[in-house]
């Protein structure tokens, strides 16, 4: 499949902001600005702390963003809640804990099948497509290949935090392994966390990827390049690695 698309997560512009408590930078901006450089969606991750992204920012986004939400959110009652009434195009569910650093891991549908069942079901019914976050694991995937969500997002953290090439090539070959298993058994497959611009070619290569959710890079990179290059030259080096 030639086609890969990139969702830009916008997490950290939020965090930069409410570092100090002021309007700007504003997600909603960056938004715009990450859709005009080449993004095919928009992804935020509305955390029960609003470490970052913060509710304010995901009503005024669902009204703004022209190219499609895809809300991160853990599996709970108020995240559904929020999530019925805002309606975004994707919802992924994710794991969370209040003192992690960032997401660890990968949710546990089969070890909470009936849980995510019925919160796809909730989110199915509002017209919301469903993502789960997973590892690469096979138990996981036959799960979520029976909760109902039509997606996965391959967590690629491991990967990403190798310490060695060998390491790295080995947690490559379980997510190649892992996105062909589960395109077989009918699912649509993302990936995502922790790529880069040095590490993001060889899952961008991966023919059965649909898209790549990437945020803490782009927006580093940002930093120095304007997000509107950042954007730009992820994509670049994504459609790249699909020849
Ligand atoms: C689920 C995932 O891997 C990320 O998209 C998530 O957003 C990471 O959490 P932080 O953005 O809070 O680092
Ligand atoms: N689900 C992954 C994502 O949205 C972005 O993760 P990261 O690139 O910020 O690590």
């Amino acid at each position: 499949m030639r086609d890969i698309f990139l969702g830009v997560n916008i997490d950290h512009v939020a965090t930069l902001r409410n570092a100090r408590g002021t309007a700007y930078p504003d997600p909603v901006h960056a938004a715009e600005i990450a859709e005009r450089a080449g993004a095919d969606g928009i992804t935020i991750h509305l955390r029960e702390d609003r470490r970052h992204i913060i509710d304010r920012d995901v009503e005024i986004l669902r009204q703004t963003i022209q190219t499609r939400m895809n809300l991160e959110m853990a599996v709970t009652e108020e995240m559904l809640v929020i999530a019925s009434r805002i309606k975004p195009q994707f919802c992924c569910l994710v794991p969370e804990k209040r003192e992690e650093l960032t997401t660890e891991g990968g949710l546990d549908v089969a070890g909470q099948q009936h849980k995510i069942r019925l919160a796809c079901g909730r989110l199915a019914a509002e017209g919301i497509e469903v993502s789960l976050f997973i590892d690469a694991d096979k138990r996981q995937i036959e799960a979520a290949a029976e909760s109902g969500a039509g997606y996965i997002e391959i967590h690629t953290g491991q990967y990403a935090e190798a310490h060695n090439e060998s390491e790295q090539q080995a947690e490559l070959a379980r997510i190649i392994e892992g996105v062909k298993y589960a395109h077989g058994l009918g699912l649509k497959v993302n990936a995502g966390h922790g790529l880069t611009y040095h590490n993001v070619k060889p899952v961008a290569a991966i023919a059965e990827i649909v898209e790549l959710n990437i945020g803490h890079a782009i927006v580093g990179r940002a930093v120095f390049d304007g997000l509107a290059k950042a954007v730009a030259d992820m994509k670049r080096l994504m459609l790249e690695a699909r020849g």
